[in-house]
């Protein structure tokens, strides 16, 4: 995926495409297990926040047979190339699990709704973390160019904000909110120390990060789930007797994967500020198509932010792809 510029703009968009596929139908299965009962006894999952824990058991196998698989038909890491310790999967392996389970207890004291208004400006944790940890020099381009993007999708998603409102029992705004800013940091951590693996250790491969990632994610879920509580035994048991919510969950595990294989290889081709262009982009443009294709309408409003989010992303194309030229040039 290194060639021309319009051959990595294509590799992009797959990536993209898969990004979005993949966690679509995610969706679409989360809401089907959280809402469906399961025969014999007509009963829902218990312990439905261990969901998206579950699939890094899926995703650790999976990375590791694909990695096999391809390491039989001859990949190797060049000669001299240091491979990566495992010890530094540890790190963004921690925030990316702790993070979200910050973002959800978040959503017990902020609606919905301001937290995805909040979430839309992860592009600046992830550009202020790689500066600290990934030694990264920005220019004032490209900050502006991505407050142009975050004030696009703010803008784009406030619309949203009041039908989605739920009354939380006893919301601690303050709370919430600090909660949330703590979940931003933790994902700009974890994406500024991925892009520090990808160039320190050159031979670390999207299926490595992926697989190693995972490890250390299923180890300190297996602790919790069969060290410290009963979890584990519960939710095995439970699965065991109603096959349909095992093919459910299996479902939507494997959907995970295919979402992260795609993940990792943005990140490892494109970097970690692409991927999260990528998917901080993702609720914006899956409700854009689906006002195209359902008929919905969108009010004036969102149609501000559409612009404002299209012309930072064109102006970020023009930012790569200069940057790319001149490399090109140097190289020559
Ligand atoms: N840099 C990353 N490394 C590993 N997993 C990631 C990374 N970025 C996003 N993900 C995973 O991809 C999924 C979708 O991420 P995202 O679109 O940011 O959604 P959310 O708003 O639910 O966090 C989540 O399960 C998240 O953990």
């Amino acid at each position: 995926m290194s060639g021309t510029g319009s051959g990595r703009f294509v590799g992009l968009l797959l990536c993209a495409a898969g990004i979005y596929t993949a966690y679509l139908y995610q969706g679409y299965l989360q809401e089907r297990i959280t809402t469906s009962k399961y025969e014999p006894g007509e009963v829902r999952l218990p312990h439905l926040g261990m969901l998206h824990g579950l699939q890094s058991f899926v995703c650790f196998f999976a990375a590791g047979l694909v990695n096999l698989f391809l390491s039989f038909g001859g990949r190797k890491a060049k000669r001299g190339q240091k491979s990566t310790p495992l010890l530094e999967y540890l790190k963004p392996a921690l925030t990316n699990t702790v993070g979200p389970a910050l973002g959800i207890l978040a959503l017990k004291n902020i609606p919905y709704s301001s937290q995805v208004l909040v979430k839309s400006c992860k592009l600046v944790p992830v550009m202020v973390m790689g500066t600290i940890f990934g030694k990264k020099r920005y220019s004032l381009k490209e900050y502006l160019c991505v407050a142009l993007i975050c004030v696009g999708l703010v803008v784009f998603s406030m619309k949203k904000s009041s039908a989605a409102n739920k009354k939380l029992m006893e919301p601690n705004l303050l709370l919430g909110y600090s909660l949330c800013m703590v979940n931003l940091a933790f994902d700009g951590f974890t994406n500024a120390y991925q892009d520090k693996i990808n160039s320190t250790y050159k031979s670390t491969s999207s299926l490595d990060m992926m697989c190693w990632m995972n490890f250390w994610t299923g180890s300190m879920l297996c602790a919790y789930m069969f060290g410290f509580s009963t979890v584990g035994m519960e939710l095995v048991s439970f699965l065991v007797s109603h096959p349909k919510s095992l093919l459910d969950v299996l479902a939507f595990c494997l959907c995970g994967a295919l979402g992260q294989l795609f993940i990792f290889l943005t990140i490892n081709k494109f970097g970690a500020l692409t991927l999260t262009l990528v998917t901080t982009t993702r609720k914006f443009f899956s409700i854009l198509i689906s006002s195209v294709f359902l008929g919905s309408t969108l009010v004036g409003q969102q149609w501000v932010g559409i612009g404002l989010l299209f012309a930072g992303l064109l102006w970020n194309m023009q930012i790569k792809n200069s940057k790319h030229s001149k490399v090109r040039s140097k190289a020559k």
